[in-house]
């Protein structure tokens, strides 16, 4: 297993580049589910999440292509398909629910494993499977699958009031919906902008949907949907991520591709600290005002909220701001794992429930720290830039899942950076 080691070694200048963003992509990929004609996506991430989609859709029946350097997602799914969506793939990433809604939608029924149990949360499946029951399916759990069957073989549309936004839950109705005979209503539907990315290759694909980016959605079905070609939107918490590289280290960055619609709330907070972010016209400008980094209190809320996604990369710049901040985590119940990883490195961070408490110190230090999540892993290596001496994030292959050439990217602002293998 391989780590990261980073060396603190002052500001950062130059451009990142923004990939496409994964979780919009790990949505757009089951929607080829839904044609017979091939579905292309340009500006695909190069991320293992995306790896295990593609071997999820390909042991469904699709064929999937990566061309050139992998940015290219080609899909088509005109032959037989395979309705079970196996354990062995399912359990390795939770957005593989993600093709529950487009497998019913085409073949009137479907079997996936529940996805495996996911360290932030218990993160359960009772609003897509309400959803499509109030569609017509019917769906019970059997030896840990999720056994779904369209009553006459077609979903029917109906209106569904989410008791929360849930991305993933508005993306599988949304998909179902797209088929199904007459009118869909998704009140309360999540409004992140990979919904409206879904929304759009959907539409480009004969789909027929109104009112995605608020909180009602409504989805005419029709009989077929045919190819498409569509480009993956900005990674939005790629974007944010590296824009709190400057904002921790110094010296200023240009993030390649950002746009502020994705980030507005981010942006703020980042403002009330002290961080200067400015349109360009390739992107987003970030530097450090003057002086240290202010405290200040967070709560993660659906977009446009704060994302939770980015929780962890901020307990990171608030380690070392000047006061005290509160951080409120309300989509996760267990997502403050990074927090006992940056105390190892001298932080002052106090987590009671869903609040965390951190109060700046003038320095951390590097210390090995165990990665146990995606956005806690890059949280840790964020902290190791600005920290004293040598910090070592292991298990990062959870780093892998959601940012492409992590090493290059940061390395190519002037940050110590390597991979190494071994724990
Ligand atoms: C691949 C992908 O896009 N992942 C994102 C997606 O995850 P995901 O789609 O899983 O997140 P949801 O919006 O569904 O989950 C939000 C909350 O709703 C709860 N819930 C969800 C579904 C359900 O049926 N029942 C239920 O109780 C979850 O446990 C959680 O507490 O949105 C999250 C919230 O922005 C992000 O952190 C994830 O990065
Ligand atoms: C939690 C995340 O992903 P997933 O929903 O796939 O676990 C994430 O992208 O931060």
């Amino acid at each position: 297993m391989d780590s990261i080691v980073v060396r603190g070694n002052g500001p950062l200048n130059g451009q990142i580049p923004i990939a496409g963003a994964k979780n919009a992509c790990l949505a757009l990929m089951p929607a080829t589910l839904l044609s017979d004609e091939p579905l292309t996506l340009t500006n695909a991430p190069r991320l293992s999440d995306i790896r295990t989609m593609t071997q999820l859709l390909q042991s469904l029946g699709a064929e999937v292509t990566s061309m050139q350097d992998g940015q290219v997602q080609a899909m088509s799914c005109h032959g037989h398909i395979n309705t079970r969506a196996e354990y062995d793939i399912v359990r390795k990433m939770r957005a593989s629910n993600l093709v529950l809604g487009p497998l019913l939608a085409r073949e009137g029924h479907a079997e996936v494993s529940l996805p495996g149990g996911c360290a932030i949360g218990a993160r359960p499946m009772d609003i897509h499977t309400d959803g499509l029951a109030k569609m017509g399916a019917e769906i019970d759990l059997r030896d840990g699958y999720l056994h779904a069957k369209a009553v006459g073989g077609k979903l029917k549309g109906a209106v569904i009031d989410f008791p929360f936004a849930s991305v993933g839950a508005t993306e599988n109705i949304l998909m179902a919906a797209t088929l199904a005979k007459g009118t869909t209503v998704i009140n309360n539907a999540a409004r992140e902008p990979e919904i409206v990315d879904l929304a759009d290759c959907l539409r480009a694909m004969g789909a027929q949907i109104d009112g995605d980016g608020t909180s009602t959605i409504t989805i005419q079905g029709v009989d077929r949907l045919h190819g498409a070609t569509h480009r993956v939107v900005t990674d939005r918490i790629e974007l944010g991520t590296y824009m709190l590289a400057p904002a921790i280290c110094g010296g200023e960055v240009e993030l390649l591709g950002g746009r502020i619609d994705l980030v507005g709330t981010f942006c703020e907070k980042l403002d009330a600290a002290g961080v200067s972010v400015e349109e360009t016209d390739k992107g987003l400008k970030v530097h450090r005002k003057n002086g240290r980094i202010r405290a200040v209190d967070v709560t993660t809320e659906p977009f446009p909220g704060f994302p939770t996604d980015l929780q962890a990369q901020m307990m990171a710049l608030l380690c070392t701001a000047e006061g005290t901040s509160v951080l409120e985590e309300k989509i996760f119940e267990n997502r403050f794992m990074h927090a006992p990883e940056l105390t190892r490195m001298g932080a002052s961070i106090e987590v009671h429930g869903g609040t965390a408490t951190v109060t700046g110190v003038d320095k951390l230090k590097g210390a090995p720290v165990m990665a146990t999540d995606l956005r806690a892993s890059v949280s840790l290596i964020l902290a190791g830039l600005a920290a004293e001496g040598e910090t070592r994030v292991a298990r990062v292959y959870h780093l892998d899942r959601g940012y492409e050439h992590v090493v290059r990217k940061l390395s190519g602002v002037g940050a110590q950076i390597e991979r190494v293998q071994g724990e």
